[in-house]
């Protein structure tokens, strides 16, 4: 399918949408109802993702979680919500469109969350970068130093064609160290890549100073 304009979607895929109950949107920013005889689908998912909704009031943040001091965003809340995930990757959507993608590059966990809704909106394919051991077939690592220690990510050999234009994807930039490790890897098995991309960006930290591609996010932490 050709690539569709910002929060297009498969006509399948949203027809069959399960019914929303939880309705947190209603009433607070959302200007058209359900989908149904009086609104069209065109006109409900242009709604949509035109909304002016504060996707903040979603994320929810968790203190000392994984280990103390660590204030942790969870994105379980915003795509718990169906309208407010919708939202949340028609502007992902949105913003990513400019950059003609041939292939979106999922990190995993949570960047396969962002990514996979994506690449079906966009038209465009679909790898995963994964820990070691996860993936079939002949793979190629790069690895990069954590706080404590080092990690690994692996891509499979042949799943990009050199030159395609790659963009990155994950679900928050936080020192830039994971996105960074992804970009050069992606480098290594050829790929043109175009830009990082991620919902949630903690802006105190830094990241996206050592990334050297152009990087969209949607909603910034200052602290
Ligand atoms: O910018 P950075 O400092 O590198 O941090 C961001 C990374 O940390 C989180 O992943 P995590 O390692 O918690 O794995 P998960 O996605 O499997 O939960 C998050 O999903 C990013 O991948
Ligand atoms: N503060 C944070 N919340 C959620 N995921 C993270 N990954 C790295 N830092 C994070």
């Amino acid at each position: 399918m050709a690539g569709l304009p910002s929060g297009g979607a498969a006509a399948t895929g949203d027809v069959h949408r399960a019914p929303v109950t939880t309705g947190v949107i209603y009433g607070t920013g959302m200007s058209a109802g359900r989908p149904g005889p009086e609104t069209g689908l065109r006109e409900y998912r242009q709604a949509m993702t035109t909304s002016s909704i504060d996707l903040k009031q979603y994320i929810r943040g968790i203190p000392d979680f994984p280990k103390p001091g660590i204030l942790f965003y969870d994105i379980s809340t915003l795509m718990r919500n169906a309208d407010a995930w919708q939202i949340a990757m028609g502007r992902l959507t949105a913003a990513v469109a400019p950059w003609s993608v041939d292939m979106l590059a999922a990190i995993e966990s949570r960047g396969f969350l962002t990514a996979a809704p994506l690449a079906s909106r966009l038209g465009c394919g679909l790898v995963m970068l994964r820990k070691p051991g996860k993936l079939p077939g002949q793979t190629i690592s790069y690895d990069y130093d954590l706080e404590y220690g080092t990690d690994s990510l692996h891509i499979q050999a042949d799943a990009i064609v050199p030159g395609q234009r790659v963009v990155v994807m994950d679900d928050l930039l936080a020192t830039g160290g994971t996105l960074a490790a992804s970009i050069a890897l992606l480098r290594k098995v050829g790929a043109e890549v175009v830009g990082a991309a991620t919902l949630i960006e903690l802006r105190s930290l830094g990241g996206r100073d050592r990334l050297d591609v152009p990087v969209k996010t949607l909603v910034a932490y200052d602290d």
